[in-house]
């Protein structure tokens, strides 16, 4: 399969190898300020750039209808105006805020505890991540998708960055250490225990393999769908 790299920073480079040992071969690498042309002898492009960049990314692929795996983070409140333009273009789109497989597996099993909790007001919820102090956006995708997860299932109706729970809001606690690849902690606490669940990234290379899976899926499809349709979840 022929990869176009949009976006050529930290993730671009770690799909870039892993794409390579999976049989696949690289034909764009673009940067900020670069040309797109070469986007298109691309079979799949694979968008990991800045939040800012995504949605005039996606506009550029899906209107050129060459499907795309996009990454990028902090531009969700555009999704719908994107799944009607995939649609519009009969294009096609993977989209996921963390393509880990241990993530996805996470974002199952936070949704559950969470449906468990909910009875039970002695518990006090606490979700929290931790990031490399480059990243742009705060609180992370994967802690969005967490809080949207809690709030599929409990009487929560919103989040907001920041420690403290407000009233039907979750507040999402984002810290930012020097190199950290990823690490997310829902908790539940009351006066006598505490029960956590907790993801740690130990480098790229989950998130970069979900997406080169994500791509290979891609290729025969047309339509919008999430890393939990890719892994049957
Ligand atoms: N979904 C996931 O699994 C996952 C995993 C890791 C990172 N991310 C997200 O991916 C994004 C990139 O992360 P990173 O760590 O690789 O960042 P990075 O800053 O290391 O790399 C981003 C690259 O994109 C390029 N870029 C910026 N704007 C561009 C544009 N308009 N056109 C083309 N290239 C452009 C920059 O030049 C840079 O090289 C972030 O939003 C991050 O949150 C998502
Ligand atoms: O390094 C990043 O930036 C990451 N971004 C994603 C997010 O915002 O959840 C996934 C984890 C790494």
């Amino acid at each position: 399969m022929k990869i176009g790299l949009l976006g050529y920073g930290k993730m671009g480079k770690v799909i870039e190898r892993i794409a390579q040992e999976r049989g696949h071969e690289i034909v764009a690498r673009i940067n900020k300020d670069d040309s797109k042309n070469d986007l298109e002898k691309s079979d799949v492009v694979i968008e990991f750039t800045a939040p800012e960049s995504a949605l005039e990314n996606l506009k550029y692929c899906i209107n050129k209808q060459i499907p795309i795996i996009c990454g990028t983070t902090g531009w969700n409140s555009s999704i719908e105006e994107i799944y009607k333009l995939v649609s519009d273009q009969n294009a096609a789109l993977v989209h996921a805020s963390n393509f880990s497989l241990g993530v996805n597996l996470f974002f199952e099993l936070n949704k559950r505890l969470a449906a468990l909790m909910e009875p039970f007001e002695d518990y006090q919820l606490a979700v929290q991540e931790i990031h490399h102090t480059e990243k742009a956006d705060a609180p992370s995708g994967t802690a969005i998708t967490l809080a949207e997860g809690i709030m599929e299932n409990t009487h929560f109706k919103g989040w907001h960055l920041g420690k403290e729970n407000e009233k039907d809001s979750i507040g999402i606690e984002a810290l930012r250490e020097h190199d950290v690849k990823g690490t997310h902690l829902v908790s539940w606490n009351s006066d006598v225990d505490q029960i956590e669940i907790k993801h740690t990234a130990h480098s790229r290379d989950g998130f970069a393999l979900g997406a080169v899976i994500a791509a290979e899926w891609l290729l025969d499809k047309k339509g919008s769908f999430t890393m939990k349709d890719v892994l049957g979840l």
